[in-house]
């Protein structure tokens, strides 16, 4: 089975997410350049009918175009011969119970087409493959239980005869693990956890790496958590996935530990001996077995909720005058990594937003951060306000998955400019209840531009920004660049921007029906290059307005829902405000609901 990569091979479809499996988000396609790019209109466009957050974007094979919504997940065929005809759709039936436990709005990031049919990983934990012809279900299987705090948001991917999902709960004291099931059958192949031992061993202390050496810890950091916290861990694997077809190896991120609260994951004063494995990891998996090649820890005990599930874009660079096969990771934290993808070596690391300040700097020996004490929500302790720690837990970047250029050598990355006052306090687990044990509050980055965002070019090898623009709200939406030299983001109140790769110069930019927290595709149909988005505001940025809600009734909701009859305990409702909170002037700029916009040059061709 090689579908996908046979339909990535051809630049006039968009095959996969992340657009290829380097996810690179990048397009050979160049009819629409620098000098056309502002001739872009409207095409067609098309209303999915939800409301609340539409990440993720349209998959387009052959005359077919696929999109997904937020719960309860529909997905549509268009065709594209007649656009916005509706070839198929399939809508689930799901217990909306699973809504509350959806800790960041209800979203869900995408279909993956390969095959001949549809994946799609619903919220209630159901995968599901469509023939992609009919949109008749082939088969079901079930992934987790919403009533423990599972749910699935992140988009799967096929890999031969394999579809990978992912899980999410990290606030809900889920144990996070990746799935490999059967394309054919539905049948699950194995399933590998982030923490503590697995039913089939995955990871081998003598063979798996970290930072050149065997892990070696025979209790696969057990041993690192206090008593059986690692069975409520988190650690879930909710971000982005992606595979080198050469290694054979598939690359994800795990996130936070499981609680908020760094003192209830303590063995010690010492924090170096609580490292959490393996929460805020990198992973190389060999996608036939499971078994890990290797790890990276990036924020070992983490203090601060900086889930490490963010994309590991796969691209050869040059550095110092050699062509190295790296792996880069845009991490919540603010530091940028570069890795040497076969072997996990860390080449650099670097922070892509000058205004962190939780850490100094990451020793290149030990590739552990050096934490700065005054920012230490653990040296500060229970119930002690630790103040203006940057970035926010939103991080320096969230979901929206970055993209990069083979072109230019250089990677566009969304980026937020939020900071925060953390103040964690002791919570007790109850399963299916928020177990967070934080009250977050976020704001703009002080003394800086301003705005809560900004969009920027990295060089990978030097470590460096080589420009950036501010932008007024985080930019929640995922990147697109192109060979005709235009990259595009989307923005929180509903632009979709055109930016030249060369400089960040304006080139361009329209506003959508709703905010953008998609990612912006592109492809042809009869030989002319389109430009794809979905709107909807909506994720954890903006969460609340996404619902309809003020910002005082929003976390009110919120908090209820998460939390019914406690005040004390969850603390995912004062989170969740705090990034209403950030944002809270979106309100004015953008409507809700879900709307496909399609743009092309008219008279192009
Ligand atoms: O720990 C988890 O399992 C988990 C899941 C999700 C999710 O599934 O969307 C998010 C987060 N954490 C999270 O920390 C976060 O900032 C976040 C933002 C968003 C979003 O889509 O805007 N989801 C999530
Ligand atoms: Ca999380």
């Amino acid at each position: 089975n090689d579908s996908i990569l046979k339909n990535e091979a051809n630049p006039n479809n968009w095959a996969s997410q992340l657009g290829n499996y380097a996810g690179q988000r990048y397009s050979p396609l160049d009819q629409i350049t620098t000098n056309n790019v502002k001739n872009l209109q409207v095409a067609w466009s098309f209303s999915t009918g939800v409301l609340r957050g539409h990440e993720g974007g349209p998959i387009v094979v052959g005359d077919v175009m696929y999109i997904h919504t937020p719960f309860p997940n529909k997905v549509f065929a268009l065709d594209l011969n007649n656009p916005g005809r509706v070839i198929w759709k399939y809508e689930s039936v799901q217990d909306p119970t699973v809504i509350p436990v959806m800790c960041c709005d209800t979203v869900n990031r995408g279909v993956a087409v390969a095959d001949g049919k549809v994946f799609l990983a619903q919220a209630d934990n159901t995968l599901v493959a469509l023939d992609a012809k009919t949109g008749k279900e082939v088969w079901k299987a079930k992934n987790g239980d919403h009533t423990k705090g599972e749910t699935l948001t992140a988009a799967p991917l096929v890999v031969k005869d394999k579809v990978f999902v992912g899980i999410s709960g990290g606030e809900f004291g889920v144990r996070g693990h990746l799935t490999a099931y059967d394309t054919n059958s539905g049948k699950m192949v194995w399933r590998a956890f982030s923490t503590g031992p697995d039913a089939d061993v995955k990871i081998d202390p003598s063979k798996t790496m970290m930072m050149g050496k065997p892990i070696g810890q025979k209790d696969l950091g057990v041993s690192t958590w206090p008593g059986e916290e690692w069975k409520r861990g988190g650690g879930t694997t909710w971000g982005w996935y992606t595979y080198d077809p050469a290694l054979n190896l598939i690359y994800y991120g795990t996130g936070n530990p499981g609680t908020w609260n760094p003192t209830q994951r303590a063995v010690d004063k010492d924090r170096a001996k609580s490292d959490n494995k393996w929460s805020m990891t990198i992973f190389a998996r060999d996608p036939d077995t499971g078994e890990a090649k290797w790890v990276y820890q990036k924020t070992p005990f983490d203090e601060w909720d900086f889930d490490g599930v963010n994309e590991n874009i796969l691209a050869d660079i040059n550095m110092n005058g050699q062509q190295r096969k790296v792996l880069v990771n845009f991490d919540r934290n603010g530091f940028a990594y570069t890795l040497d993808r076969a072997t996990g070596e860390l080449l650099v690391a670097q922070k892509f937003d000058p205004t962190v300040n939780w850490a100094t700097d990451v020793d290149m020996k030990t590739g552990r951060p050096n934490v700065v004490d005054k920012y230490s929500t653990f040296a500060n302790g229970e119930d002690k306000n630790t103040a203006a720690v940057c970035p926010a837990a939103l991080g320096s970047k969230d979901q929206q998955p970055a993209s990069f250029s083979p072109d230019t050598g250089l990677f566009y990355v969304p980026t937020n400019h939020i900071c925060m006052d953390y103040e964690p306090f002791s919570v007790s687990y109850t399963a299916g209840q928020a177990y967070v044990g934080s009250t977050v509050s976020m704001y703009p980055t002080p003394n800086s531009h301003g705005g809560m965002g900004n969009f920027i070019a990295w060089d990978a090898a030097a470590g460096k920004i080589v420009w950036s623009r501010p932008e007024r709200f985080a930019v929640w939406s995922g990147a697109l660049s192109t060979k005709g030299g235009v990259a595009y983001y989307g923005t929180l109140e509903g632009y979709l921007v055109a930016v030249d790769m060369k400089d960040g110069k304006e080139l361009w930019r329209f506003k959508t029906p709703s905010g953008i927290i998609g990612n912006i595709n592109t492809y042809t149909h009869n030989g002319k290059q389109y430009v794809a988005v979905l709107s909807g505001v909506g994720g954890w940025a903006g969460i609340g307005l996404a619902a309809g809600l003020t910002q005082e009734a929003g976390a009110q909701a919120w908090h209820n829902a998460v939390h019914p009859g406690h005040t004390e305990g969850g603390g995912v409702a004062t989170a969740g405000l705090g990034a209403v909170g950030a944002h809270q002037s979106l309100g004015e700029y953008t409507q809700l609901g879900g709307v496909l916009t399609v743009f092309h040059v008219p008279d192009q061709k």
